[in-house]
Protein backbone atom coordinates (compact mmCIF):
# COMPACT_ATOMS: atom_id res chain seq x y z
CA UNK A 1 0.00 0.00 0.00
CA UNK A 2 1.60 3.20 -0.79
CA UNK A 3 2.19 6.30 2.25
CA UNK A 4 1.03 9.59 1.68
CA UNK A 5 4.15 11.86 2.83
CA UNK A 6 3.95 15.73 3.54
CA UNK A 7 7.87 17.37 3.37
CA UNK A 8 8.50 20.31 5.53
CA UNK A 9 11.04 22.35 3.95
CA UNK A 10 11.32 20.40 0.58
CA UNK A 11 13.25 22.72 -1.31
CA UNK A 12 16.34 22.35 1.44
CA UNK A 13 19.31 19.88 1.45
CA UNK A 14 17.55 16.67 3.21
CA UNK A 15 13.51 18.19 1.20
CA UNK A 16 16.01 17.63 -1.95
CA UNK A 17 16.76 14.40 -1.01
CA UNK A 18 13.52 12.79 0.43
CA UNK A 19 11.89 13.95 -3.04
CA UNK A 20 14.63 11.88 -5.01
CA UNK A 21 14.00 8.97 -2.66
CA UNK A 22 10.38 9.26 -2.91
CA UNK A 23 10.77 9.54 -7.12
CA UNK A 24 13.02 6.34 -6.56
CA UNK A 25 9.99 4.47 -4.93
CA UNK A 26 7.52 5.78 -6.78
CA UNK A 27 4.94 2.90 -6.53
CA UNK A 28 5.51 3.03 -2.73
CA UNK A 29 4.81 7.04 -2.37
CA UNK A 30 2.28 9.77 -2.56
CA UNK A 31 3.48 13.31 -1.91
CA UNK A 32 0.17 14.82 -0.36
CA UNK A 33 2.22 18.38 0.66
CA UNK A 34 4.83 19.71 0.26
CA UNK A 35 6.15 23.26 2.98
CA UNK A 36 9.23 25.77 1.47
CA UNK A 37 10.56 28.84 2.54
CA UNK A 38 11.58 31.40 -0.39
CA UNK A 39 12.87 29.14 -3.15
CA UNK A 40 9.79 29.24 -5.52
CA UNK A 41 11.47 27.84 -8.25
CA UNK A 42 12.24 24.43 -6.79
CA UNK A 43 8.89 24.29 -5.43
CA UNK A 44 7.23 25.01 -8.42
CA UNK A 45 9.73 21.67 -9.76
CA UNK A 46 8.52 19.61 -7.05
CA UNK A 47 4.48 20.61 -7.41
CA UNK A 48 5.02 19.89 -11.45
CA UNK A 49 6.81 16.45 -10.70
CA UNK A 50 4.54 15.29 -7.54
CA UNK A 51 1.32 16.97 -8.35
CA UNK A 52 0.69 17.81 -3.89
CA UNK A 53 -2.98 19.04 -3.59
CA UNK A 54 -1.25 21.55 -0.62
CA UNK A 55 1.87 23.42 -0.39
CA UNK A 56 2.75 26.16 1.67
CA UNK A 57 5.53 29.14 1.56
CA UNK A 58 7.38 31.72 3.98
CA UNK A 59 5.43 34.97 2.93
CA UNK A 60 2.84 36.27 0.95
CA UNK A 61 4.82 37.65 -2.20
CA UNK A 62 6.67 34.54 -2.48
CA UNK A 63 2.89 32.94 -2.57
CA UNK A 64 2.23 35.57 -5.42
CA UNK A 65 5.52 34.64 -7.38
CA UNK A 66 4.38 30.75 -7.09
CA UNK A 67 0.70 31.01 -8.30
CA UNK A 68 2.71 33.00 -11.65
CA UNK A 69 3.85 29.78 -11.85
CA UNK A 70 1.54 27.10 -11.06
CA UNK A 71 -1.24 28.37 -11.53
CA UNK A 72 -4.64 27.45 -9.72
CA UNK A 73 -2.98 23.48 -9.78
CA UNK A 74 -2.66 23.30 -6.21
CA UNK A 75 -3.89 25.31 -3.07
CA UNK A 76 -0.96 27.65 -1.12
CA UNK A 77 -1.03 28.55 2.21
CA UNK A 78 1.57 30.75 3.84
CA UNK A 79 3.40 31.60 6.57
CA UNK A 80 3.77 29.28 9.95
CA UNK A 81 -0.03 28.64 9.62
CA UNK A 82 1.09 27.13 6.53
CA UNK A 83 3.68 24.86 7.82
CA UNK A 84 0.97 23.57 10.24
CA UNK A 85 -1.48 23.30 7.62
CA UNK A 86 1.33 20.84 5.98
CA UNK A 87 1.86 18.92 8.45
CA UNK A 88 -1.66 17.58 9.76
CA UNK A 89 -2.61 17.40 5.82
CA UNK A 90 -5.83 14.87 5.96
CA UNK A 91 -4.37 12.48 3.47
CA UNK A 92 -0.45 12.32 5.29
CA UNK A 93 0.30 9.05 6.29
CA UNK A 94 3.91 10.35 7.62
CA UNK A 95 5.60 13.88 7.71
CA UNK A 96 9.04 14.43 7.16
CA UNK A 97 10.38 17.01 9.18
CA UNK A 98 13.34 19.15 7.25
CA UNK A 99 12.79 22.73 8.16
CA UNK A 100 15.79 24.07 9.67
CA UNK A 101 16.01 25.58 13.19
CA UNK A 102 12.80 26.34 15.66
CA UNK A 103 10.47 26.85 13.25
CA UNK A 104 10.12 23.31 13.42
CA UNK A 105 8.81 22.24 16.40
CA UNK A 106 4.63 24.26 15.96
CA UNK A 107 4.70 21.86 12.86
CA UNK A 108 5.77 18.97 14.47
CA UNK A 109 3.93 18.80 17.12
CA UNK A 110 0.61 19.78 15.19
CA UNK A 111 1.65 16.69 13.21
CA UNK A 112 2.01 14.41 16.54
CA UNK A 113 -1.26 16.05 17.75
CA UNK A 114 -3.04 15.22 14.54
CA UNK A 115 -1.25 11.33 14.52
CA UNK A 116 1.04 11.51 11.95
CA UNK A 117 3.89 9.44 11.86
CA UNK A 118 7.32 11.72 11.82
CA UNK A 119 10.44 10.90 10.23
CA UNK A 120 12.34 13.72 12.24
CA UNK A 121 15.46 15.57 10.45
CA UNK A 122 14.52 18.87 12.58
CA UNK A 123 17.00 17.86 15.39
CA UNK A 124 15.94 21.57 17.06
CA UNK A 125 12.68 20.50 17.81
CA UNK A 126 13.70 17.59 20.35
CA UNK A 127 16.79 19.72 21.66
CA UNK A 128 14.41 22.59 22.26
CA UNK A 129 11.47 20.58 24.04
CA UNK A 130 12.10 16.97 24.22
CA UNK A 131 10.32 16.35 27.14
CA UNK A 132 7.22 18.05 25.41
CA UNK A 133 7.53 16.05 22.34
CA UNK A 134 8.48 12.70 23.33
CA UNK A 135 5.11 12.60 26.15
CA UNK A 136 2.90 13.80 23.48
CA UNK A 137 4.03 11.41 20.91
CA UNK A 138 3.74 8.59 23.42
CA UNK A 139 0.42 9.38 24.65
CA UNK A 140 -0.62 9.60 20.60
CA UNK A 141 1.40 6.22 20.02
CA UNK A 142 2.85 8.40 17.41
CA UNK A 143 6.17 7.04 15.89
CA UNK A 144 9.41 9.39 15.66
CA UNK A 145 11.66 7.78 13.33
CA UNK A 146 15.10 9.39 13.37
CA UNK A 147 16.60 10.68 9.99
CA UNK A 148 19.68 12.19 11.16
CA UNK A 149 22.34 10.18 10.10
CA UNK A 150 23.74 9.04 13.37
CA UNK A 151 20.60 8.41 15.13
CA UNK A 152 19.58 6.52 12.41
CA UNK A 153 22.54 4.44 12.75
CA UNK A 154 21.88 3.80 16.49
CA UNK A 155 18.44 3.02 15.28
CA UNK A 156 19.24 0.43 12.75
CA UNK A 157 22.04 -0.93 15.45
CA UNK A 158 19.13 -1.55 17.92
CA UNK A 159 16.75 -3.40 15.84
CA UNK A 160 15.76 -6.55 17.99
CA UNK A 161 17.48 -4.98 20.95
CA UNK A 162 16.19 -3.96 24.16
CA UNK A 163 17.51 -0.41 25.55
CA UNK A 164 17.89 -1.88 29.20
CA UNK A 165 20.82 -4.04 27.19
CA UNK A 166 22.76 -0.73 25.55
CA UNK A 167 25.62 -0.04 28.34
CA UNK A 168 26.35 3.49 26.08
CA UNK A 169 25.85 4.91 22.63
CA UNK A 170 28.73 6.46 20.54
CA UNK A 171 28.22 9.09 18.04
CA UNK A 172 30.67 9.99 15.79
CA UNK A 173 31.97 13.24 14.53
CA UNK A 174 33.76 13.99 11.70
CA UNK A 175 35.25 17.11 13.67
CA UNK A 176 34.41 19.54 11.05
CA UNK A 177 36.47 21.88 8.91
CA UNK A 178 38.58 22.75 11.94
CA UNK A 179 39.07 19.41 13.59
CA UNK A 180 43.11 20.40 13.14
CA UNK A 181 43.08 23.81 13.90
CA UNK A 182 44.56 25.78 17.24
CA UNK A 183 42.10 28.65 18.74
CA UNK A 184 44.24 31.49 17.43
CA UNK A 185 43.93 29.90 13.55
CA UNK A 186 39.84 29.51 14.53
CA UNK A 187 39.51 32.85 15.54
CA UNK A 188 40.16 34.32 11.86
CA UNK A 189 38.59 31.75 9.98
CA UNK A 190 35.85 33.14 7.52
CA UNK A 191 32.37 31.98 7.02
CA UNK A 192 33.68 30.56 3.77
CA UNK A 193 36.30 28.31 5.45
CA UNK A 194 33.02 27.28 8.17
CA UNK A 195 30.75 26.37 5.15
CA UNK A 196 33.59 23.80 4.02
CA UNK A 197 32.05 20.44 5.58
CA UNK A 198 34.68 17.73 4.99
CA UNK A 199 32.28 15.10 4.34
CA UNK A 200 28.53 16.32 3.83
CA UNK A 201 26.85 18.60 1.93
CA UNK A 202 23.95 20.18 3.80
CA UNK A 203 22.19 23.29 4.38
CA UNK A 204 24.54 26.59 5.92
CA UNK A 205 23.35 26.25 9.87
CA UNK A 206 23.77 22.77 10.15
CA UNK A 207 27.19 23.45 8.40
CA UNK A 208 27.96 26.02 10.90
CA UNK A 209 27.19 23.82 13.75
CA UNK A 210 29.18 20.90 12.57
CA UNK A 211 32.06 23.68 12.70
CA UNK A 212 31.98 23.98 16.23
CA UNK A 213 30.65 20.62 17.15
CA UNK A 214 27.83 22.41 18.22
CA UNK A 215 25.46 20.19 16.08
CA UNK A 216 27.29 16.68 17.59
CA UNK A 217 26.24 18.42 21.01
CA UNK A 218 22.34 19.25 19.49
CA UNK A 219 22.69 15.59 18.47
CA UNK A 220 23.42 14.37 22.18
CA UNK A 221 20.35 15.86 23.41
CA UNK A 222 18.15 14.40 20.19
CA UNK A 223 19.64 10.85 21.37
CA UNK A 224 18.86 11.39 25.05
CA UNK A 225 15.19 12.19 23.70
CA UNK A 226 14.81 9.37 20.85
CA UNK A 227 16.59 6.48 23.08
CA UNK A 228 15.24 7.43 26.65
CA UNK A 229 18.91 7.29 27.60
CA UNK A 230 20.61 9.54 30.16
CA UNK A 231 23.80 11.62 29.23
CA UNK A 232 26.13 9.42 30.87
CA UNK A 233 25.19 6.71 28.22
CA UNK A 234 25.40 9.10 25.01
CA UNK A 235 29.20 9.61 24.30
CA UNK A 236 30.82 11.04 21.07
CA UNK A 237 33.78 9.81 19.33
CA UNK A 238 35.91 11.66 16.82
CA UNK A 239 35.79 9.89 13.33
CA UNK A 240 37.47 11.98 10.05
CA UNK A 241 35.77 9.85 7.52
CA UNK A 242 31.99 9.40 8.52
CA UNK A 243 31.73 5.88 7.41
CA UNK A 244 30.95 4.63 10.53
CA UNK A 245 27.62 6.66 11.37
CA UNK A 246 27.77 5.22 15.12
CA UNK A 247 28.12 2.45 17.12
CA UNK A 248 25.80 0.92 20.27
CA UNK A 249 27.57 -0.97 23.33
CA UNK A 250 25.53 -3.71 24.93
CA UNK A 251 26.41 -5.07 28.27
CA UNK A 252 28.12 -7.68 26.84
CA UNK A 253 30.79 -5.82 26.09
CA UNK A 254 30.18 -6.06 21.98
CA UNK A 255 29.61 -3.04 19.94
CA UNK A 256 27.28 -2.90 16.84
CA UNK A 257 27.89 0.28 13.94
CA UNK A 258 26.53 0.99 11.28
CA UNK A 259 28.50 2.13 8.11
CA UNK A 260 27.98 3.48 4.75
CA UNK A 261 29.59 5.88 2.51
CA UNK A 262 28.35 9.45 3.90
CA UNK A 263 24.50 10.15 1.95
CA UNK A 264 21.32 11.24 3.73
CA UNK A 265 19.60 9.42 1.20
CA UNK A 266 20.13 5.78 3.27
CA UNK A 267 19.04 7.53 6.31
CA UNK A 268 16.00 9.11 4.33
CA UNK A 269 15.06 6.05 3.15
CA UNK A 270 15.51 3.87 5.75
CA UNK A 271 12.84 6.16 7.78
CA UNK A 272 10.41 6.84 5.23
CA UNK A 273 10.32 2.81 4.28
CA UNK A 274 10.50 1.36 8.18
CA UNK A 275 9.91 -1.65 9.02
CA UNK A 276 11.03 -2.26 5.37
CA UNK A 277 14.36 -2.23 3.69
CA UNK A 278 14.13 -1.85 0.48
CA UNK A 279 16.27 -2.29 -2.53
CA UNK A 280 18.21 1.30 -4.03
CA UNK A 281 21.46 1.48 -5.39
CA UNK A 282 23.07 4.16 -3.23
CA UNK A 283 26.03 5.14 -3.47
CA UNK A 284 28.09 2.05 -2.17
CA UNK A 285 30.77 1.33 0.49
CA UNK A 286 33.87 -0.49 -0.60
CA UNK A 287 35.78 -0.41 2.33
CA UNK A 288 39.16 -1.39 0.75
CA UNK A 289 38.67 1.73 -1.54
CA UNK A 290 38.63 3.72 2.24
CA UNK A 291 41.61 1.55 3.40
CA UNK A 292 41.81 3.65 6.72
CA UNK A 293 39.40 4.51 9.68
CA UNK A 294 40.15 6.99 12.38
CA UNK A 295 39.13 7.74 15.95
CA UNK A 296 40.07 10.10 18.38
CA UNK A 297 38.76 11.43 21.89
CA UNK A 298 36.86 15.37 21.15
CA UNK A 299 38.17 18.48 22.67
CA UNK A 300 36.03 20.47 24.63
CA UNK A 301 38.70 23.20 25.42
CA UNK A 302 38.98 24.04 21.37
CA UNK A 303 35.29 23.36 20.49
CA UNK A 304 33.16 24.54 24.08
CA UNK A 305 30.09 24.21 22.45
CA UNK A 306 29.97 20.87 22.72
CA UNK A 307 30.48 21.05 26.51
CA UNK A 308 28.30 23.58 26.75
CA UNK A 309 25.54 21.14 25.03
CA UNK A 310 25.91 18.13 27.46
CA UNK A 311 25.83 20.83 30.20
CA UNK A 312 23.07 22.02 29.05
CA UNK A 313 21.28 18.61 28.11
CA UNK A 314 22.64 17.55 32.14
CA UNK A 315 21.04 20.79 33.37
CA UNK A 316 17.42 20.16 31.82
CA UNK A 317 14.59 22.10 32.21
CA UNK A 318 14.65 24.99 29.98
CA UNK A 319 18.29 25.02 29.56
CA UNK A 320 18.27 22.76 26.10
CA UNK A 321 15.67 25.53 24.52
CA UNK A 322 18.30 28.37 25.54
CA UNK A 323 21.33 26.57 24.57
CA UNK A 324 19.32 26.11 20.84
CA UNK A 325 17.90 29.58 20.71
CA UNK A 326 21.13 31.11 21.51
CA UNK A 327 22.99 29.31 19.06
CA UNK A 328 20.71 29.65 16.36
CA UNK A 329 20.92 33.79 16.84
CA UNK A 330 24.65 33.37 17.64
CA UNK A 331 25.81 31.47 14.22
CA UNK A 332 23.35 34.01 11.97
CA UNK A 333 25.30 36.74 13.89
CA UNK A 334 28.49 34.56 12.58
CA UNK A 335 27.02 34.12 9.08
CA UNK A 336 26.22 37.47 8.36
CA UNK A 337 29.84 38.71 9.61
CA UNK A 338 29.01 40.56 13.08
CA UNK A 339 31.19 38.39 15.23
CA UNK A 340 34.00 35.96 15.03
CA UNK A 341 34.07 32.49 14.81
CA UNK A 342 34.91 31.98 18.27
CA UNK A 343 32.00 34.44 19.91
CA UNK A 344 29.68 31.99 18.95
CA UNK A 345 30.79 29.73 21.79
CA UNK A 346 31.23 32.89 24.10
CA UNK A 347 27.85 34.60 22.88
CA UNK A 348 25.80 30.91 24.10
CA UNK A 349 28.13 30.37 27.48
CA UNK A 350 27.07 34.03 28.45
CA UNK A 351 22.89 33.44 27.97
CA UNK A 352 23.21 30.50 29.58
CA UNK A 353 24.85 31.97 32.27
CA UNK A 354 22.21 34.57 32.58
CA UNK A 355 18.99 31.95 32.60
CA UNK A 356 17.35 31.11 35.67
CA UNK A 357 16.54 27.72 34.72
CA UNK A 358 12.45 26.74 34.63
CA UNK A 359 12.12 22.75 35.45
CA UNK A 360 9.28 21.57 33.32
CA UNK A 361 8.72 24.42 31.18
CA UNK A 362 5.58 24.29 28.79
CA UNK A 363 5.59 24.78 25.14
CA UNK A 364 4.57 28.47 25.72
CA UNK A 365 7.32 29.14 28.07
CA UNK A 366 9.95 27.68 25.76
CA UNK A 367 8.26 29.94 22.70
CA UNK A 368 9.41 33.03 25.64
CA UNK A 369 12.64 31.80 26.17
CA UNK A 370 13.64 31.18 22.90
CA UNK A 371 12.52 34.83 21.99
CA UNK A 372 15.01 35.64 25.26
CA UNK A 373 17.98 33.98 24.08
CA UNK A 374 17.71 35.47 21.05
CA UNK A 375 17.18 39.09 22.20
CA UNK A 376 19.96 38.42 24.94
CA UNK A 377 22.56 37.44 22.27
CA UNK A 378 21.77 40.27 19.99
CA UNK A 379 22.48 42.50 23.72
CA UNK A 380 25.47 40.75 24.26
CA UNK A 381 26.66 40.81 21.01
CA UNK A 382 26.36 44.79 20.95
CA UNK A 383 28.55 44.68 24.26
CA UNK A 384 31.10 42.76 22.17
CA UNK A 385 31.73 45.33 19.08
CA UNK A 386 31.00 48.80 21.41
N1 LIG B 1 21.36 18.52 5.52
C1 LIG B 1 21.62 17.39 6.16
O1 LIG B 1 22.34 16.51 5.63
C2 LIG B 1 21.06 17.15 7.52
C3 LIG B 1 20.15 18.02 8.10
N2 LIG B 1 19.59 17.74 9.31
C4 LIG B 1 18.61 18.66 9.88
O2 LIG B 1 17.55 18.82 8.95
C5 LIG B 1 17.05 20.16 9.02
C6 LIG B 1 17.14 20.79 7.64
O3 LIG B 1 18.50 20.89 7.28
P1 LIG B 1 18.96 21.24 5.78
O4 LIG B 1 18.11 20.49 4.83
O5 LIG B 1 20.41 21.06 5.75
O6 LIG B 1 18.62 22.80 5.72
P2 LIG B 1 18.46 23.74 4.45
O7 LIG B 1 18.86 25.09 4.88
O8 LIG B 1 19.11 23.14 3.27
O9 LIG B 1 16.89 23.71 4.18
C7 LIG B 1 16.00 24.33 5.07
C8 LIG B 1 14.58 24.21 4.58
O10 LIG B 1 13.76 24.97 5.46
C9 LIG B 1 12.98 25.89 4.66
N3 LIG B 1 12.68 27.11 5.39
C10 LIG B 1 13.55 28.07 5.80
N4 LIG B 1 12.90 29.09 6.37
C11 LIG B 1 11.58 28.78 6.30
C12 LIG B 1 10.39 29.43 6.69
N5 LIG B 1 10.41 30.65 7.27
N6 LIG B 1 9.20 28.82 6.47
C13 LIG B 1 9.17 27.62 5.86
N7 LIG B 1 10.26 26.94 5.47
C14 LIG B 1 11.44 27.52 5.69
C15 LIG B 1 13.85 26.19 3.45
O11 LIG B 1 13.06 26.71 2.42
P3 LIG B 1 13.67 27.63 1.22
O12 LIG B 1 14.97 27.02 0.85
O13 LIG B 1 12.60 27.46 0.17
O14 LIG B 1 13.76 29.03 1.70
C16 LIG B 1 14.37 24.77 3.17
O15 LIG B 1 13.39 24.02 2.52
C17 LIG B 1 17.89 20.90 10.09
O16 LIG B 1 17.22 20.85 11.31
C18 LIG B 1 19.17 20.05 10.15
O17 LIG B 1 19.78 20.11 11.42
C19 LIG B 1 19.93 16.61 10.00
C20 LIG B 1 20.84 15.74 9.50
C21 LIG B 1 21.50 15.95 8.23
C1 LIG C 1 24.64 14.09 7.87
C2 LIG C 1 24.40 14.37 9.29
O1 LIG C 1 23.73 13.63 9.97
C3 LIG C 1 25.04 15.55 9.88
O2 LIG C 1 24.50 15.83 11.16
C4 LIG C 1 26.50 15.24 9.96
O3 LIG C 1 26.67 14.28 10.93
C5 LIG C 1 27.30 16.44 10.23
O4 LIG C 1 28.60 16.09 10.39
P1 LIG C 1 29.43 16.27 11.74
O5 LIG C 1 29.76 14.87 12.18
O6 LIG C 1 30.60 17.03 11.25
O7 LIG C 1 28.62 17.01 12.73
MN1 LIG D 1 23.89 14.14 12.06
Amino acid sequence: MSKAVAILGSTGSIGRQTVEVIRRHREQFSVCALAAGHNVDELANQIRMLKPSLVSVATERAAEELREQVGNSVEIVVGDQGLIDVATHPDADMVLTAVVGTRGLAPTIAAIQAGKTIALANKETLVAAGHVVTKLAAEKNVPILPVDSEHSAIFQCLQGERIPTVRRIILTASGGPFREHTLEEMEHVSVADALRHPNWSMGAKITLDSATLMNKGLEVIEAHWLFGLPYEQVDVMIHPQSIIHSLVEFVDSAQIAQLGMPDMKVPIQFALTYPERVAAEWPRLDLTKIAQLTFSQPDLHRFPCLRLAYEAGKTGGSMPAVLNAANEAAGSLFLNGTIGFLDIASLIARVMENHSVVADPDLETIVALDSWARAEVLRIAKQYSA
